[in-house]
């Protein structure tokens, strides 16, 4: 099963917990970021965490871990909703991810009714509030096992 996580937060994540806590809660990103380490050791996996507005970025980062990580849980923020070339970084490195929101997109406004990435996803988790990381993470470290090694 997957021995190392990379979890991938998108545009405007950082801004979690300090604004609308109605919809998206108020615990921070660094909260999560912490928890979601606490549980990778008790779960004995490696995680490593970004978060970056910039799409390219985050393309480079999913690029670099192409043969060194299991699997990725990601959490793309508007990108989800408008970008083919993540789908594709995804799709070209063969690792397994793990689609997160904090909100149930498919209640919200219908421009975030479509995500790039669900089809492709091993799951799709939204609406669990910031608890989608930790049921993502577990999920992706007892099921997911890494594609074939890069070359
Ligand atoms: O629900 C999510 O986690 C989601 O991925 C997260 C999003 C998100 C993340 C951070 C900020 C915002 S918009 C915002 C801007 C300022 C203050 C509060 C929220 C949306 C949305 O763009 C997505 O449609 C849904």
């Amino acid at each position: 099963m997957a021995k190392s996580i990379l979890l991938i937060n998108g545009v405007n994540l950082n801004l979690l917990g300090t604004r609308e806590p109605h919809l998206y809660g108020s615990t921070t990103l660094l909260q999560v970021v912490e928890r979601a380490q606490q549980q990778a050791k008790s779960l004995s996996i490696q995680l490593e965490a970004i978060q970056s507005n910039h799409e390219g970025i985050i393309i480079d980062r999913i690029h670099e871990a192409r043969g060194k990580i299991d699997a990725i849980v990601i959490n793309p923020g508007a990108f989800t909703h408008t970008s083919v070339a993540l789908r594709d970084a995804l799709l070209g490195v063969e690792i397994p991810f793990v689609e997160v929101h904090v909100t149930n997109i498919h209640k919200r406004e219908p421009f975030r009714h479509h995500s790039y990435l669900s089809d492709k996803a091993e799951a799709v988790i939204c609406g669990l509030g910031v608890y989608g990381y930790t049921a993502a993470i577990e999920y992706a470290a007892k099921h997911l096992k890494p594609k074939s090694k890069a070359q």
